[in-house]
């Protein structure tokens, strides 16, 4: 096993007395996909925004390649990227022009031919002169995946990338997510409460629930260990308190 890329060990985040995540230690290998499921508020979002510095833990530590996050902020995030359907780019400029413009802010070496590049891979030329504002939300979230990629990172943040897509649109989604996998082989940690994403993306899952970690393993090895029927049927019992207590996980 190759040394983890992304490394937290016994993290917590207090909103005054709120405990949001509460000693979360959890490791990430290079091209490897983490899924991370939970109820709403189980603490996923907070815990993301941890690993992009955005806010600090109240205690425990981050690495990523090697290095402490609360001391290597910035090379850490040169070689980290996010995505998120909740946080969108400005919207009276262009796709081309937005694209850009990131790619400046990430000192891309030759901005407008990465650009053209990433249009192509996720299948969105056509999207280029289009005003950001005005596009749809499958089209939105492609566009923010191309920003995501513009820096080429090895670790990649994706939180809920298929909410508010039909059907057709997270496949599509999917699958580009599968393409940048085999293609870029980035350390990706995805959050979703759809469990096609999970089951179609992630090698391994773990399921986050007031803030802790209550079980991880693959998609098949949680839904055995908490007899469910599959992975959807375990996510209500663990969201209505219906659990059973556990088989011993299979490793
Ligand atoms: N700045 C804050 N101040 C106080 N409480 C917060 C703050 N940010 C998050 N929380 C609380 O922390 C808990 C975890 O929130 P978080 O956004 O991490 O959940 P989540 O798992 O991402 O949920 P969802 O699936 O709904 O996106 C929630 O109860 C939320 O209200």
């Amino acid at each position: 096993m190759p040394d983890p890329l992304l490394e937290i060990d016994s993290i917590e985040k207090r909103f005054d007395d709120f405990v949001a995540v509460d000693c979360v230690s959890l490791s990430v290998a290079p091209g490897e996909t983490v899924g991370l499921l939970g109820v709403n508020g189980a603490g996923k979002t907070t815990l993301m925004n941890m690993i992009l510095g955005l806010i600090s833990p109240t205690s425990g530590s981050i690495r990523a390649f090697g290095l402490d996050l609360a001391t290597h902020r910035i090379p850490i995030l040169e070689r980290t990227n996010f995505c998120t359907t909740y946080a969108t780019l400005p919207g009276n400029i262009k796709v081309r022009h937005n694209l850009e413009i990131f790619a400046r802010l990430y000192s891309v070496p030759k901005p407008k031919e990465k650009v053209a590049e990433l249009l192509e891979l996720l299948e969105i030329t056509r999207l280029s002169e289009k005003i950001t504002g005005q596009l749809s939300a499958g089209e939105s979230t492609r566009v923010n995946l191309a920003k995501a990629l513009l820096n080429d990172p090895q670790l990649l943040l994706l939180d809920e990338p298929t909410a508010s897509l039909d059907p057709d649109i997270a496949d599509k989604v999917r699958k580009l997510v599968r393409r940048v996998q085999s293609e870029r082989h980035p350390a990706i940690l995805y959050t979703s409460h759809n469990m096609r994403d999970i089951h179609e993306v992630c090698d391994r899952v773990l399921f986050l629930h007031q803030g802790r970690i209550l079980a991880s393993g693959t998609a098949d090895e949680i839904t055995a260990q908490f007899e469910g029927k599959d992975l959807d049927e375990v996510f209500i019992k663990i969201a209505r308190n219906e659990l059973k207590a556990p088989s011993p996980p299979t490793r």
